[in-house]
């Protein structure tokens, strides 16, 4: 199958289902991560309470836990969430926020990763390479590293847990520690609206949702992100116009416009 028709078929699938997507996220994206997987056709719900996160998994199709703002509460609640989604065999999601910019965040970052199993881990060079244990320049949210420094890190990483490592930027890698694709599309105003790495986390939850393939659903969301970021990028005068029609390019994309545009490629 072309790879444009099998992100086709993902996005026909998220559209048709509306799967739910429970996200533990930070403060600063809860709202634009939950308006791009409206905007895809996904059912977003963020939740912030250990009282119904059970409840919430036994409706649900994909966790992702997102470390940006973390505190201690937040922390025994992706705990407990992990929990519930390994019982319920819930895909999770992870995304490691500032992972090597302060101690919480790479020594829980990596907890999640032991205790929370999660399928994918996406980060940005910095972030992947800290967890990796390589050390990096401190760098808060953003990457100081491009996704080119971090292939060998991520390959690392994804073999070492069993997992499919993404690393954003420039050019998105995507690897299970075998294979490694990589995902051309994207916009530089996309490293300009705070959170689209985020959004790019959420949606790779809606992906799986409905792929059974962690890997592939990785590679669908990298590039249907790309892709709307490119058309967003074409009609935006700056970052805030960028925002709303990258909201409406994820709505309103079609077959066509991922087969015109998608850019994406198996390296090994
Ligand atoms: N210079 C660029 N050119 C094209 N696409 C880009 C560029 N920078 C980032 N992207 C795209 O933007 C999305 C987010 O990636 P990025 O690496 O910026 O995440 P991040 O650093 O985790 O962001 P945040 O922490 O703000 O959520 C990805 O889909 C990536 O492909
Ligand atoms: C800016 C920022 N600070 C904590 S989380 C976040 C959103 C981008 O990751
Ligand atoms: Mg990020």
């Amino acid at each position: 199958m072309p790879y444009a028709q099998g992100i086709w078929q993902d996005v026909s699938a998220i559209r048709d289902r509306q799967p739910l997507v429970v996200n533990l996220t930070n403060t600063v994206v809860t709202n634009t991560t939950a308006n791009a997987l409206l905007a895809l056709g996904g059912s977003p719900i963020m939740s912030e309470s250990r009282l119904e996160i059970d409840e919430l998994l036994a409706l649900s199709q994909a966790l992702v836990l997102n470390i940006g703002t973390l505190h201690s509460r937040q922390i025994a609640l992706m705990q407990e969430a992990a929990r519930s989604a390994m019982e319920r065999q819930v895909p999770v999601v992870l995304d490691p926020v500032g992972a090597g910019a302060t101690r919480l965040r790479t020594d829980t970052a990596l907890a999640l990763i032991q205790q929370a199993r999660p399928e994918i881990v996406r980060g940005n060079a910095s972030e992947i390479m800290a967890l990796a244990g390589e050390s990096i320049q401190s760098s808060g949210v953003d990457s100081r590293h491009l996704p080119e420094e971090a292939k060998e890190a991520a390959a690392a990483l994804a073999r070492a847990h069993a997992c499919i490592v993404c690393v954003s930027g420039e050019e998105d890698v995507v690897t299970n520690g075998k294979e490694q694709w990589c995902v051309r599309n994207g916009h530089v105003l996309m490293s300009k609206v705070t959170g689209t790495g985020c959004v790019a986390t959420a949606l790779i939850g809606g992906f799986r949702a409905v792929n059974a393939s962690a890997l592939t659903a990785t590679v669908n969301a990298m590039g249907l992100m790309g892709v709307a970021g490119e058309m967003a990028g074409s009609q935006a005068s700056g970052p805030g116009t960028f925002q709303a029609s990258f909201f409406d390019a994820l709505f309103s994309l079609s077959e066509i416009d991922i087969s015109a545009q998608l850019d994406v490629e198996r390296l090994a």
